[in-house]
């Protein structure tokens, strides 16, 4: 009779062999994290070489003498390959600007003694959609500042889905947020929409926004990474989490480092939400990143009767803010009639989350 070994002195070696396994693929870390720096150093943007592993891929199947085939010993070695390729990259990702692994101390902003961000208690972005006219912005402002609300916004620049839909004031818009701001004692934030604009807008507004449809837009976030007024950079419909944080890194990269980030709810196939609020990316943001980062709960949604909870569970998550739009006459607004709080509205949401107002974010 052949000895026959048990099945825990089976086990026992392969546990060992799983030792062996770990150690030799931890060194092939360590091996492989040194290419991915040589490679970064020689300035060489991707990292994944379908070549190099394709080479690898033969050699290892010409060697292989089983007893697994070669396509189970490929498909083990294409994960370790995709595992090195995660290891480079996020050792590179430990470069960027916007990282906290750069910057382990949150950022704060002080924009004229409002702060934001850190341990400053969370601020509220609040206004109309569009600027419309002067009796709109000024009963909005008053109404706002006497609830002590910091930022006024306001567009002049409208990125409308329709070319023939209400495009802003332009200018006179600008013109008009600025003064009636300054007026109640606020801030003025404002969509820049063009490179062209970047210099008049940041000659009138205290926060310049790029606005979700321009957060792709690479010369935009350059010029406003060279104007030295603070942005308010919101997600793009459908941006992933790491565009965004590199939307970012792009104004840090040309010197600008007052950038708050705004979640507005990304595009998914649900329809009872104009989009769908991704909270995890504010949690996220927060984390890898040092900036402030507020949620704008009135895109996320689309919807008035979801503010409140969205905005609590923002604040719950960390957001350093809310983004929400007032208009006197919602019912007549010239854009996101659908979604904008009247005053009787708004005092209902602040009253709502007062007591999260009060404290700063923890998590
Ligand atoms: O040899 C390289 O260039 C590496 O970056 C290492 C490695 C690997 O794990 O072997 C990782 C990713 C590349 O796609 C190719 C190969």
């Amino acid at each position: 009779m052949t000895h026959q070994r048990s099945i825990e002195d089976l086990r026992a070696e392969v546990d060992q062999i799983n030792r062996d396994l770990l150690t030799l693929l931890s060194k092939r870390g360590e091996v492989v994290a040194q290419i991915g720096h040589a490679k970064t150093q020689e300035g060489r943007p991707n990292h994944y070489d379908p070549a190099r592993e394709d080479k690898q891929l033969k050699e290892i199947e010409s060697l292989n003498q089983g007893p697994f085939t070669s396509a189970a010993v490929k498909a083990i070695f294409k994960e370790i390959f995709k595992a090195s390729l995660d290891l480079e990259e996020s050792n590179d990702k430990k470069q960027l600007l916007v990282s906290r692994k750069v910057k382990s101390e949150d950022t704060v902003l002080d924009i004229d003694g409002v702060r934001i961000g850190g341990d400053a208690p969370p601020i509220i972005v609040a206004g109309p959609c569009s600027i419309e006219s002067e009796e709109q912005m000024e009963q909005t402002a008053a109404f706002l500042a006497a609830k002590g609300v910091k930022i006024l916004r306001g567009g002049a620049y409208k990125p409308r889905t329709s070319p023939y839909g209400f495009q802003g004031m332009g200018v006179d818009g600008l013109i008009l947020g600025s003064r009636v701001a300054k007026e109640h004692g606020m801030l003025f934030v404002t969509e820049v929409m063009d490179t062209r604009d970047v210099e008049i807008v940041a000659e009138h507004a205290d926060i310049l926004q790029v606005g979700a449809r321009n957060m792709h837009n690479f010369a935009l976030l350059r010029e406003v990474g060279r104007s030295r007024r603070p942005v308010l950079l919101k997600r793009g419909l459908s941006a992933t989490i790491e565009e965004w944080l590199y939307a970012a890194e792009y104004i840090l990269s040309e010197g600008n480092n007052e950038v708050i980030l705004c979640e507005r709810g990304i595009r998914t196939y649900e329809k009872w939400t104009r989009n769908t609020l991704d909270l995890s990316a504010v949690a996220l943001a927060k984390q890898e990143t040092h900036l402030p980062v507020i949620v704008d709960v009135t895109h996320a949604a689309g919807r008035r009767d979801l503010l409140i909870p969205l905005a609590k569970a923002a604040l719950a998550v960390g957001a350093d803010g809310i983004h929400v739009e007032v208009h006197p006459s919602p019912a007549t607004a010239l854009s996101d009639n659908e979604q904008q709080l009247d005053f009787a509205g708004y005092d209902k949401f602040s009253e709502s989350l007062s007591s999260l107002l009060r404290q700063p974010a923890r998590v």
